[in-house]
């Protein structure tokens, strides 16, 4: 269990000098280790059995990153010089304009042996795990043997160290072996250059007023050893939330656990989030050449299995995942690299035209090419100055907006769903979809589930139905080669059929070749959720089909009281017009959940009351919730809602299943929710307590019982009275304003204009951030009708084109002029504490992001904890009550 600490604790592992550990000293560490990472989850290690010390890693990480920016360039990725020939290995530059928070270089070196006709180098990918390592010109850089011998001693210890984890687990010591074999371990040198600060044009800094190098986020693999110079800036995130300072410790090194080894110990080891802030800023008098020298250094080891290895949990249950799957996988959010899936996305943007997009593309490419100019480190800078604006920059799309209202889904015009109106087809059939914070892919229900067309409530209740047959578009897929976020629960089913068709977006224009997922007619429908999951498939196509500026997004829900009135969702920005005037945002962190439900989108309720009166037990430590509207109601522990059920009357006979109460004894109460950042809302009677709705005698969907009200607040229980997924469903957000900013690792929660502001028009405003998803700044997505190579092509005969100083005064230009269109732009402002010029934050070793693609593999690698996502009934709603999900 993560806890609360001061300090890393130190493990002492002189021991592991000796040749042949004993058997009680190999039983005391591994004892050590288990406590450390069952807790911290971080630890330093102290006398170390390496033969270099720490002057001598830095002096070789020193020596490298001060090669002329050419020279290493001729070592960059595919991604970043794409006349290069190295995909995995080499180097990568700072990213400033796509990613002002994780402003770092790096150089990649795998193991020393891999030759260029490895076997094992699978050809399908463009991103060759197994390739062999590049070097600077042996007369420019000759510490390349120092570096290989670092890179084989690091590997032993880690190897080493896991040998004691698999102790420590109840295993032998060789049990983790076959992750040996053609290890991906990565030794990755980094130098985080000093940022300067701009008063006037403002840092990035991140909602606690600190300037980051390195965003928080989660290590994806197996084992991180770390060497760290004397700046300082590693900070380590305790259970409670706070940052911990770990500094350099004289002769340590630091060790912590990644994702998949938490996954592998079946969550006994704890995978810790951590960050980096900026090194200082140089005094003032400082020249930027003299600045640019100094900085953070760091050498992180990541201790990674073999491409082929299967990798499974120690308890043997669940299921197995390849080494270079995951890998690959987690790859496609790493902004050091390009999108791996090895297809073109198929989504074509016909919204806006073309060429939008071509300008967005060549400024992105100039940008590109401005980092691989010889001179660019001479205004690289500068340019750090000037990322706020460049971001912003990418605003000439506009926010996609789509209404969440009733919606008649059925083709005979009686099935009614409330939700977010898409239609998918050629010609399109209409779906409702409920906005779903959980899920990453848009699932819909196959009108086969429904028996037949003309079944309304059926289909009103799904939110629609699907007939393949009937569309032109529909282009069946395989899996493997699909083009949605393959990290849904369903994926591991086999009960679902995935396709790409067209989606319409309301009035906004529509995708070509969208990925979408179905049901099978085997196991029943599911209501239809639109997918706004960390990896959302749809938010990636409305960004890369050109419809929406951004992933960001607001969402209100609307109200659903008396005088229903409808909801918004902006994607690419928010509904200033929804949020309280005079009220900020306030941030929580998109991070784990405890949840038996995967949840980016959680908080804590510290304190909760109904008509004043308590409903959570004095002491309690709060309770955690998920912000789904894919469920209507707020979803509470069964302890609660009994509660909830004695302090407002309800007939006891119908309950936990139905709260309902005769008109004439409408509860007069308010309820009150406190959050853990002391964030507090007041759901309003007016909407706690609503008429029944339902099917009327014509099928129709209406207020079918005016005497009767409905509380929205339902019981979690389930057959297993563990499984509680407490629920902050689609009403909190009637009162509560979402914005979600997941590039940025954060959500905002501001008081929302609730149902008495009708009148009021929407202001839908943009917020433009680079999105997270494979980098085009580096190199640029094909347009549509671009094959990969002939995208390539064009970079390189721009790059061809462009020379010398003149692109850079040419740049300047285009800075300044951009700057200038921003100030104008910014009169608005935007909510405070969501800097809208968010950056990326990815390292390569996965972010706080990734931990919900991972917590989608704990449903593959199932624990006895974790049940799997897919109930056996074949259902997993939050709200498992179809008619409650459609409502006027
Ligand atoms: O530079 C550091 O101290 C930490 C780097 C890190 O966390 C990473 O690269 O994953
Ligand atoms: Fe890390």
């Amino acid at each position: 269990m993560a806890t609360t600490f001061a300090s890393l604790p130190v493990v002492d592992i002189r021991k592991l000098k000796e040749r042949n550990v004993s058997d009680d000293d190999t039983s005391s560490l591994s004892k050590q280790l288990y406590d450390v990472f069952s807790t911290t989850g971080f630890a330093y290690l102290v006398n170390l059995p390496l033969s270099f010390g720490h002057d001598e890693i830095f002096k070789v990480t020193q020596e490298f990153f001060a090669l002329d920016l050419e020279e290493k360039m001729r070592l960059a990725k595919k991604s970043f010089s794409p006349t290069n020939t190295n995909t995995y290995r080499g180097y990568f530059p700072t990213q400033p304009l796509l990613d002002p928070d994780n402003l770092k270089e790096g150089f990649e070196i795998g193991c020393p042996d891999t030759k260029l006709d490895n076997p094992s180098i699978s050809t399908q990918h463009r991103v060759k795990l197994s390739e062999p390592n590049v070097w600077p010109d042996a007369t420019a850089f000759q510490m390349r043997q120092k570096l290989d011998g670092i890179y084989r001693e690091l590997q032993s210890l880690a190897i080493q160290i896991l040998s004691l984890l698999a102790v420590s687990l109840g295993k032998p010591s060789d049990f983790f072996n076959a992750w040996m074999k053609d290890s991906l371990s990565t030794l990755r040198l980094l130098h985080y250059p000093r940022v300067f600060r701009n008063e006037e044009i403002g840092d990035s800094v991140n909602v606690d007023g600190v300037k980051l190098s390195c965003t928080p986020h989660t290590d994806s693999g197996i084992l991180t050893l770390l060497h760290q110079d004397a700046t300082g800036g590693l900070e380590v995130r305790d259970a409670s939330g706070t940052w911990v300072p770990a500094p350099y410790v004289p002769g340590s090194i630091v060790v912590n656990i990644g994702d998949l080894m938490a996954k592998v110990s079946g969550e006994r080891f704890t995978a810790t989030m951590h960050r980096v802030r900026a090194p200082p800023s140089p005094p003032p008098s400082t020249s930027s050449r003299e600045s640019s020298s100094a900085g953070r250094y760091s050498v992180p080891f990541f201790f990674e299995p073999g491409e082929n290895c299967v990798i499974e949990s120690v308890s043997g249950e669940g299921e197995s995942v390849v080494y270079g799957e995951h890998l690959r996988m987690k790859m496609k959010t790493w902004v050091e690299f390009m999108d791996d899936s090895g297809s073109v996305p198929l989504w074509h943007p016909t919204r806006r035209n073309a060429r939008v997009n071509q300008r967005r593309l060549e400024r992105i490419t100039a940008f590109a090419l401005m980092a691989q100019l010889p001179q660019f480190s001479a205004f690289h800078l500068a340019l750090a100055l000037l990322l706020p604006v460049l971001a912003s920059a990418q605003c000439d799309i506009p926010p996609l907006t789509l209404v969440w209202s009733n919606t008649t889904v059925s083709q005979d015009g009686l099935g009614v769903a409330r939700g977010i109106e898409l239609g998918i087809g050629s010609p399109h059939q209409i779906f409702a979809f409920r906005p779903a914070t959980t899920l990453n892919n848009t699932r819909i229900n196959n009108v086969l589930n429904c028996g037949s067309a003309s079944n309304d409530s059926c289909i009103g209740a799904l939110g629609g139905g699907f007939d393949p047959s009937k569309s032109k578009s529909y282009s069946v897929s395989i899996k493997s080669q699909w083009n949605g976020s393959q990290v849904d629960a369903e994926d591991s089913t086999g009960a679902y059929v995935y396709f790409n068709d067209d989606v319409g977006f309301q009035n906004n224009g529509h995708v070509e070749g969208f990925p979408l997922v179905m049901d099978s007619e085997v196991f029943g429908g599911s209501q239809a959720g639109l997918p706004l999951g960390t990896n959302s498939s749809f938010l990636r196509a409305a960004v890369q089909g050109g419809v929406a500026p951004s992933e960001v997004f607001g969402l209100w829900s609307g109200s659903r009281g008396v005088q229903p009135h409808d909801g918004l969702l902006v994607v690419g920005g928010y509904d200033r017009a929804r949020v309280k005037p005079s009220s900020n945002f306030t941030t929580f962190p998109v991070g784990k959940w405890s949840l038996e439900r995967a949840c980016p989108l959680q908080v804590t309720i510290t304190n909760l009351t109904y008509a004043n009166l308590p409903l959570m037990t004095a002491g309690s430590s709060g309770i955690d919730a998920c912000i789904e509207p894919l469920a209507q109601r707020f979803v509470f522990p069964p302890k609660i809602a009994t509660m909830f059920a004695t302090y407002t009357g309800q007939n006891g006979t119908l309950y936990p299943n139905k709260m309902w109460y005769n008109v004439s004894n409408r509860p007069t109460g308010d309820m009150s929710i406190t959050l853990s950042n002391g964030y507090t809302t007041t759901i309003s009677n007016a909407e706690l307590f609503a008429p029944l709705r339902g099917s009327d005698k014509n099928g129709r969907y209406a207020i079918t019982n005016d005497s009767v009200l409905e509380a929205f607040v339902a019981d979690n229980r389930k057959a297993n009275p563990d499984d509680v997924d407490t629920a902050l469903g689609g009403m909190f957000l009637t009162f509560n304003y979402l914005l979600v900013n997941y590039p940025k690792g954060e959500f905002g929660l501001a008081p929302a204009v609730a149902a008495d502001a009708k009148n009021i028009s929407p202001d839908p405003t943009a917020i433009c951030t680079p999105t997270n998803r494979p980098a085009p700044t580096q190199t640029p997505r094909p347009t549509p009708s671009d094959s990969p190579s002939k995208s390539s092509t064009n970079v390189g005969a721009i790059a061809g084109g462009v020379v010398g100083g003149v692109a850079g005064i040419a740049l300047l230009g285009a800075l300044a002029f951009i700057l200038f269109r921003r100030r104008r732009k910014t009169t608005k402002g935007m909510p405070s504490e969501l800097d809208p010029q968010s950056p990326v934050p990815v390292s390569r070793q996965a972010s706080e992001l990734m931990a919900h693609e991972m917590s989608y593999n704990i449903q593959e690698m199932p624990t006895s904890r974790h049940a799997s996502f897919r109930k056996p009934d074949g259902r997993d709603e939050i709200e498992p009550q179809p008619p409650a999900y459609h409502d006027q």
